[in-house]
């Protein structure tokens, strides 16, 4: 794969069950733990620097009536419109932007059952969350955090913390 410094076809994964890299040659389908002999270890280094494998974030989530799962911990049956739910997200941007930390606003208000870590989702790799969460999660720098971002389980604000 082009400026990883891996020989040929080789990529490099990130495994979410054992939590580490691992490389992968989709022509062989071979996986190794090490990086294929020949690799430049220091251009490797360079591309995961800038490209990470894997990121870990905290979201904030406000469903609506149009959520893949209209339901939370927090709320049984959700009723609330698109827009009304963007609307009350605003509140928190505004919130946090005022000083408020983003793990006390997520326990508040999180409709993912991952409120109660202050909406800590952990280390994830691409792959892991839905396309346009991912997509947002890995755009942001370590601390930064996002506009509002719509998914498939409704709104979110997420901040990447790793
Ligand atoms: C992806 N994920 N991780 C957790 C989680 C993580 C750590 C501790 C507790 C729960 C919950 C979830 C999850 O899918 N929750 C859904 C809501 C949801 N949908 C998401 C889409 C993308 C990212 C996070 C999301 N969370 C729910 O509770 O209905």
């Amino acid at each position: 794969m082009a400026g990883t410094g891996l020989p040929g076809p080789w990529v490099i994964k990130f495994s979410r069950s054992k939590k580490r890299e691992y490389f992968f040659n989709p022509e062989t389908k071979e996986s190794v733990w090490e990086a294929p002999s020949g690799s430049d270890e220091d251009q490797l280094k360079t591309y995961l620097e800038e490209n990470p494998l894997r990121v870990r974030a905290l979201h904030l989530l406000i469903k609506h009536k149009d959520s893949r799962r209209p339901a939370s911990h927090r709320n049984e049956n959700i009723t609330i419109t698109k827009d009304e739910a963007k609307e009350e997200l605003e509140t928190y941007m505004k919130r946090l932007q005022d000083g408020e930390t983003f793990e006390s606003l997520a326990k508040e208000r999180s409709d993912c059952s991952s409120a109660k870590r202050g909406g800590d989702l952990g280390f994830f790799g691409r792959g892991d969350m839905q396309p346009s969460f991912e997509k947002a999660a890995f755009a942001l720098q370590t601390d930064q955090v996002s506009d509002i971002v719509e998914s498939e389980s409704g709104l979110h604000i997420i901040k990447r913390v790793a």
